[in-house]
């Protein structure tokens, strides 16, 4: 799947015994994604962690901005699409930047659902006004 590809994708419903990815399947979407990156994007792939912590398995990602207004309103975007895909990030929002965080809590990993979301979150912060 290209990055078009995933950001074309919709979110299926993921419940308890739904199967999380494979470390192959996942290394595979994330290199995906990398297809849409710019330099001043910071994206990396917690896996594997020594410590228990909530963001292990999670794909993350800053998008930095101008100001606070314009993370907000990206963050909002973030949110209105979550609504719809019913899939939702964790979202950290300051001055200049919003960091989403993808996981599927119902599985406690990585599902494909994430990175069609990392996918259509890329695609939001390249129309996003204020981006940095
Ligand atoms: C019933 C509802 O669709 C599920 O609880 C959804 C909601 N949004 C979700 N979002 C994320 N990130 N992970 C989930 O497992 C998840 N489950």
């Amino acid at each position: 799947m290209s990055p078009s590809a995933l950001a074309s994708g919709k979110c299926e419903p993921c419940k308890k015994g739904s199967p999380k990815l494979s470390q192959e399947a996942i290394e595979g979407h994330y290199e995906e994604l990398g297809g849409t990156q710019s330099a001043d994007f910071s994206q990396r792939l917690i896996l594997e962690s020594p410590i228990t912590i909530p963001y292990a398995n999670s794909l993350l990602k800053s998008y930095r901005f101008k100001n606070f207004r314009t993370a907000l309103a990206f963050t909002n975007s973030v949110g209105v699409l979550a609504e719809e895909q019913k899939h939702h990030p964790r979202l950290i929002t300051e001055w200049g930047s919003v960091e989403v965080g993808w996981w599927t809590h119902a599985i406690g990993g990585l599902h494909t659902n994430d990175f069609v979301m990392a996918a259509k979150t890329d695609e939001i912060a390249q129309e996003a006004e204020g981006r940095k």
